[in-house]
Formats: C-alpha cells, sequence, structure tokens
C-alpha cells in the first residue's frame, strides 16, 4: 500500500513515499526567508507549498493516483487523545482557524486533504502537537486562570516509545518510559502504559532549549512585561525563538556551542550544561509522576546527536533507570505507521470533535 507522507516545518516541507512501512523516498523543500515571509498567516501558505510538492512529486515519477492514502502533520487543535485522525472539510476549516494559535504543522492537515481531493483517497493526520492525555492532577498550575496545556512533540515521543516498547519485548501499553524529546523545543514526558499523562509545555514550560526559555521566574517575567521596553510580539518572540541557548551565546546551533567549549570557552560551557541540567531536572520530576516505577529513559530529537549532552543528562538521571539514546527525529515513519495502522485495518480512524 503507497502512502504519501507530508511534514511541514516553519521552513521546509518534508515529503516521503512509502510502501507500506518501508520508506521509497524521502525529501525536504527548504523554503526561503524571504519567500515564507511574505505570508502574513501559516495557513496563507498552503498553495505555495502545494506547488512545490506537485512539482516534486512529478520529478520523482509518483503520482497522485499511486497512492491509497495521504498523511499530513497535525497542528494546534484543541487538546485531544493521541492516534491516527480522519481529515474531512470541518476539521480543515479548524486548521485554517486553529485554537491553539498559529504552528507550521497546521498545513499538514491542508494540504493532505487538498490532494486526497484530487483522487479521493483518504486522508489523515497523527499524534498533533496538542495530544493531551494528562491527568486532571497535572493541569493544576497554581493558578485557576492558567490551567497548564499539553503542547509536545507528542508524534515523535509517541514513535520513538513504540520503537523502545518494541525493543523491550513488550506493547507500548505495557511500559512506563520517560521520553525527552530534545530539539528546537524540548518536550519531556513520562508514558504510563501508553498515555502521556504529564509533560512540559515545550513552548512555555521546562527546560530551556537551543531558542525558547522555557520556564521563566514568573514575577520577574511580569515586571519585564511592563516594564515598557518590549511590545507583546516582542515579549513573545524572546520566549518562544530568542530564548536559551540563542539568548545566552548568540547562536541555535548546538554543534556551534560544542565548539567553542572545545576551544576553552567556559562561558558556552556553562550555558549548556545549564541546558542537559534543566532536562535532568525535568526528568527526574517525571519519575515521581511514574512513583518511580520507570522502565527506561529515552533521549530523542536533534540534540540527541550530541554525547556531550546524552552523556551530561545519563550522568545525572541513570539512577532512576537505563538510558536510551534515538537519535533525530521518526516523525515521517510515524506519521506513514499511523496512517498504515487504519489502512490496513488495525486501528480505526478517530474523528475530531471541536
Ligand atoms: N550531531 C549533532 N550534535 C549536536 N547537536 C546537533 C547535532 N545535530 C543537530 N544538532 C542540534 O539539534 C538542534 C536542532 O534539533 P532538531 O533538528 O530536532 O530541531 P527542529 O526539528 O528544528 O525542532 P523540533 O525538534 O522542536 O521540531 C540544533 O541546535 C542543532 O545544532
Ligand atoms: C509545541 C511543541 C512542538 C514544536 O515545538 O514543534
Amino acid at each position: 500500500m503507497k502512502i504519501l507522507v507530508i511534514n511541514p516545518g516553519s521552513t521546509s516541507t518534508k515529503i516521503a513515499v512509502y510502501e507500506d512501512s518501508k520508506c521509497s523516498w524521502k525529501y525536504g523543500i527548504n523554503h526561503p526567508a524571504q519567500e515564507i515571509n511574505t505570508f502574513l498567516r501559516v495557513s496563507d501558505q498552503s498553495e505555495y507549498r502545494i506547488k512545490y510538492i506537485l512539482e516534486l512529486l512529478e520529478e520523482k515519477g509518483s503520482s497522485l493516483d499511486s497512492f491509497a492514502g495521504i498523511v499530513g502533520r497535525g497542528g494546534m487543535l484543541n487538546p485531544l487523545v493521541g492516534g491516527t485522525y480522519l481529515v474531512d472539510e470541518n476539521l480543515v476549516k479548524i486548521l485554517q482557524n486553529p485554537p491553539g494559535g498559529e504552528h507550521a504543522s497546521n498545513l499538514g492537515g491542508i494540504i493532505a486533504y487538498y490532494l486526497g481531493q484530487k483522487t479521493k483517497v483518504p486522508v489523515y493526520i497523527v499524534d498533533p502537537v496538542s495530544v493531551d492525555e494528562m491527568e486532571p492532577v497535572a493541569r493544576l498550575s497554581g493558578l485557576p486562570e492558567l490551567p497548564r496545556l499539553s503542547q509536545s512533540h507528542a508524534l515523535n515521543m509517541k514513535a520513538v516509545a513504540r520503537k523502545v516498547a518494541n525493543r523491550l519485548g513488550k506493547a507500548y501499553d505495557e511500559v512506563n518510559l520517560i521520553v525527552a524529546h530534545l530539539g528546537g523545543g524540548i518536550s519531556v514526558t513520562p508514558h504510563r502504559r501508553g498515555k502521556m499523562i504529564d509533560v512540559n509545555n515545550a513552548n512555555n514550560e521546562g527546560p530551556y532549549s537551543v531558542e525558547r526559555c522555557g520556564t521563566l521566574p514568573s514575577a520577574q517575567l511580569v515586571k519585564l512585561c511592563y516594564s515598557g521596553k518590549y511590545t507583546e510580539q516582542e515579549m513573545r518572540a524572546k520566549i518562544l525563538k530568542e530564548g536559551g541557548l540563542f539568548a545566552y551565546l548568540g547562536t541555535k546551533d548546538a554543534q556551534e556551542v560544542e565548539r567553542r567549549m572545545k576551544n576553552g570557552d567556559s562561558y558556552a560551557s556553562l550555558i549548556l550544561e545549564g541546558l542537559c541540567y534543566q532536562v535532568a531536572k525535568e526528568i527526574g520530576a517525571m519519575a515521581t509522576v511514574l512513583l518511580g516505577g520507570v522502565d527506561q529513559i529515552v533521549l530523542t530529537g536533534g540534540l540527541a546527536h550530541s554525547e556531550f549532552i546524552t552523556q551530561e543528562i545519563t550522568r545525572r538521571v541513570s539512577f532512576i533507570a537505563p538510558v536510551i539514546v534515538i537519535p533525530g527525529e521518526e516523525e515521517m515513519e510515524a506519521l506513514a505507521l499511523g496512517a498504515l495502522r487504519v489502512l490496513n485495518g488495525e486501528e480505526e480512524a478517530l474523528t475530531y470533535n471541536s
């Protein structure tokens, strides 16, 4: 069964074709900032990206008619349980004005639906950013007006969690894992028997990342917001795009930071150590959520390619459980397998109910 996979990121669109669970080819279309920045809203980019995708399919000799299904990354919807969701006209309308706000992943379902309409094949999204399987106690923040929200790298984390369970000879719903996705943003999640029962919101809680602040001292943050120095938009950018490593060191590239460390830059060492320290602390907190019953800790995402980072975190958390490193992300495969489970009748597609 042939499946087309579409994963829109902020600066690229990744495309893959799967023949059942095997990847036939994969390609990343890069979108120059001067082109992407001309669009006011993320959803305005769909036609622009579709044009590139159709050109690529033609170049690769992959006809739209040949696909049994199309799957896209899902976006900032209202909280929903993990799984594969059927994309219909109603869901497309919601993705065009998503309740959780702007995010490139909102385009996944929109683009996939447009292409699916051409050949009348089913279209899906899998484990969107807004997957929410938190327990009631995890939602409390200390202020009723500000409940904690689940926004995370659910797609990759669930995929690697399934893989690790498989390596342990068990099903995903038979193991307890802590998965830390260490990418542009950082998500740390306790998976209790197939459910992500808590998670730091990767946009505004938990460890600082290469570009995001994570948890900040709240009273000082309020003071800064009202200092008159920054507009709301500037504050948002500070927290989501210009925080973490970038704020301290002026780069989002962890490899560049490691080069500086090797050249004796002790400040760069301190800042990268701080990131690892905060990730380890979050893992420690999530171990309490699982009452200490952790089968395995999993480190994944781009930063998990770094030996320094994985060793530094492992040194601090290996007393909790064995640590396994699965660097990079497996989003394309996760999307393909999510669609495949439904297409071959192993799972039923869920319907999004706003
Ligand atoms: N081999 C490596 N060693 C050290 N760091 C690396 C390596 N490869 C990638 N990185 C770092 O990983 C970070 C990016 O991670 P990743 O590619 O997972 O992010 P992303 O896909 O842009 O964002 P997200 O994962 O939040 O969706 C960058 O800081 C990059 O420098
Ligand atoms: C909001 C978490 C997902 C992402 O950063 O892409």
